[in-house]
């Protein structure tokens, strides 16, 4: 192949170019860590962010997933050169972190939707030079509305389905748009990548810790800290931040699979969102409390998160009866009245975070002992990342490539 055809090279697709056990996993580590994100109805998570709530093991998964995408680009695109994912400064005021990576887990729910772009379209993304989406999850089954279209040349849609992956430029060869979402959550890993090495994605704070992760002799738990609640409030005109409309999208997730909150103290007349994200709790399904206390909502919301991915294939076992108990009047009475710290908008909430299909699966067959087999498998693998089964962790540590001073 000449030099002038790799040139006119605009887009490739990639058939199940992640497992499926890759994507639910991917799955699993945005829902469990998203927050509101940079367009209305759309959420995300950088890997900064996994980083700054204590739980930078859960970036091991993805960064094989990133290596395998980078040598597809070059080698699609006649790379001579090495491709640097690439890293802008941060856009949004009140983040945690100074860093951002452009390698972004997105969800996008009910109204989300982009029109006719090209993904280098501002003067600020000109260092924006090849775009790869991955589908982490399917059309209707998880979600309606969301193809993708481009506006001439083939193909002219995209259906996104669990493990492909569309790679193409930036540039306005490849003007692009996607349909609005009209029901349930569609799911993508984006990455753009730079021929700019001065905006390669942190490699060092992720060859940093990925060293530490894989090398460190003594296990610890990687118990998640939440971030400041704004980054969790949805708000219906995602200007104010103020808690007075909206919801917290942590607990709505833990709604919408049908649990609820029990904080250890009587935090029954607290309404500082901030100070609730902090506390202990316990989790509760109907009338009946589990008794096992987590440290925080977003320690909760892990091993929630983790139930979904794992339940299907998980062995039952006799649970100790004495971990369900029933809940009193006033504890029902102190669950109910939180709810009302957390969700300003029940209506908003459910339309944002409708069909969710571990939801539904799981109201038919929850039971508590398969929840608390989750428990303890959450742990060991929140405790020994780099001992997970094949496929999640690089038989050595994945190279990464410094920037030259
Ligand atoms: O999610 C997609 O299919 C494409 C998203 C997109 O065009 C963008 O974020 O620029
Ligand atoms: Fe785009």
């Amino acid at each position: 192949m000449g030099e002038a055809e790799e040139g006119r090279r605009r887009r490739l697709i990639l058939h199940n170019f992640l497992s499926l056990q890759e994507c639910k996993e991917l799955e699993f580590i945005h829902k469990s860590n998203c927050t509101v994100g940079y367009r209305p109805n759309v959420f995300s998570t950088t890997l900064s962010h996994l980083i700054a709530t204590n739980s930078a093991h859960l970036i091991i998964p993805f960064v094989p997933v990133r290596e395998r995408l980078k040598e597809k680009v070059e080698e699609f695109f006649g790379c001579q050169f090495e491709l640097f994912v690439e890293f802008t400064a941060p856009e949004h005021a009140g983040m945690i972190s100074h860093l951002s990576f452009r390698s972004l887990f997105l969800s996008w729910s009910r109204g989300a939707s982009i029109g006719w772009h090209s993904d280098d379209n501002r003067p600020y993304l000109k260092q924006r030079h090849f775009a790869a989406v991955c589908y982490l999850n399917n059309y209707v089954d998880d979600f309606k509305g969301g193809l993708f279209h481009f506006q001439d040349g083939d193909p002219e849609t995209i259906v996104p389905s669990c493990g492909d992956v569309v790679i193409y430029t930036a540039d306005s060869r490849n003007t692009h748009s996607v349909d609005e979402i009209t029901d349930g959550e569609r799911l993508t890993l984006a990455l753009w990548f730079s021929r700019d090495a001065t905006y390669d994605e942190d490699a060092k704070l992720i060859s940093l810790l990925s060293q530490s992760l894989l090398h460190d002799n003594v296990p610890k738990l990687c118990l998640p800290m939440p971030a400041s609640s704004n980054m969790y409030w949805f708000s219906p005109d995602q200007a104010s931040s103020d808690h007075q409309l909206g919801f917290d999208i942590c607990w709505a997730r833990l709604h919408v699979l049908g649990y609820d909150l029990l904080f250890r103290q009587d935090k029954s007349h607290c309404s500082n969102i901030a100070e609730l994200l902090m506390e202990p709790l316990r989790l509760a399904r109907g009338d009946e409390l589990f008794d096992h206390e987590f440290i925080n909502i977003l320690h909760a919301l892990q091993v929630v998160q983790f139930h979904c991915w794992k339940a299907p294939g998980l062995e039952s076992v006799k649970l100790e009866t004495s971990k369900v108990v029933r809940l009193s009047q006033s504890q029902r009475e102190i669950i109910l009245h939180l709810k009302s710290s957390f969700v300003k908008d029940l209506h908003l909430l459910e339309s944002v975070f409708s069909n969710v299909a571990c939801a539904e699966s799981s109201q038919n067959s929850f039971n508590w002992a398969d929840f608390s087999v989750a428990v303890t498998l959450w742990e060991d693998y929140s405790r020994k990342p780099r001992r997970r089964g094949q496929g999640h962790v690089p038989p050595s540590a994945p190279t990464f490539k410094f920037p030259s001073p």
